[in-house]
């Protein structure tokens, strides 16, 4: 072979062995961005009433406005996580009075969202490696609600996020890495749930004594990001 010509194929060989050694190397940092990135997958479990919907508020202002002749308890005085039953301690009646509110036409599909919950779920939901789901309890009352939390979450969030939503009498079955919840204690036939429950504070909770043990959230301006960070690790 002519020195020329081995030369030339010197060229094209080293050329096609740097060529494939620069693919690999851009493969390796595709890979190691997406290792950086790929922290683990999570699975957030979101709860509805006292979370994202304004259950107390809706419930206090469409009471007043049915009952306005008997005694209601503002927010500030609310305590313990049903309703009716410190309407039935203020007076017996109020309990089936307090019941009334929640069984009617138009109740859940006109609760107010509350401050930040949209805005958290929406950016939760374009995080990387994170898939959100809304859980939520109906009431056994089933004529209105099943079909309100629905239309709720179509309207506020979107058709897409009808393919998020969880709807169970018992959260405990249900597995995820994290509930955000306002119910204190969650329980159902699993007693060891899949899920870490983080307290998310409602003025029927909010007097309640810290449990050091449970994270909290303050409300949707507190450190959700960091929570989940956390929990990722
Ligand atoms: C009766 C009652 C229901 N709820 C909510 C909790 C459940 O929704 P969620 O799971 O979205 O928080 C639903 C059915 O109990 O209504 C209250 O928050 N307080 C009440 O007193
Ligand atoms: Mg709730």
């Amino acid at each position: 072979m002519l020195l020329t010509q081995m030369f030339r194929r010197i060229g094209r060989d080293t050329a096609s062995a740097y060529s494939v050694y620069s693919q690999r190397q851009s493969m390796n940092s595709v890979r190691s961005v997406r290792n950086v990135s790929t922290s683990k997958r999570l699975r957030v479990l979101v709860d509805m009433d006292g979370v994202l919907a304004d259950f107390e508020g809706g419930f206090l202002k469409k009471f007043r406005k049915r009952y306005p002749q008997d005694p209601y308890i503002t927010l500030e005085d609310r305590r313990g996580f049903w309703v009716s039953t410190q309407y039935g301690e203020l007076r017996s009646d109020l309990c089936a009075k307090a019941i009334s509110i929640w069984e009617s036409k138009n109740f859940f599909i006109e609760l107010e969202p509350l401050p930040g919950g949209l805005e958290a779920v929406k950016e939760m939901s374009r995080m990387e490696n994170t898939d959100v789901f809304i859980c939520t309890s109906p009431i056994k009352h089933y004529k209105y609600c099943p079909y309100e939390k629905y239309a709720w979450v179509e309207k506020h969030l979107g058709s897409e996020f009808l393919e998020q939503i969880i709807l169970t009498r018992d959260k405990t079955v249900v597995t995820g890495d994290v509930l955000i919840d306002d119910k204190p204690d969650i329980l159902g036939v699993e007693p060891n749930p899949a899920w870490e429950h983080i307290l998310f504070t409602a003025c029927h909770n909010k007097h309640l004594p810290p449990c050091p043990s449970k994270r909290h959230l303050l409300s949707w301006d507190d450190d959700w990001r960091g929570v989940l960070e956390d929990l990722r690790r």
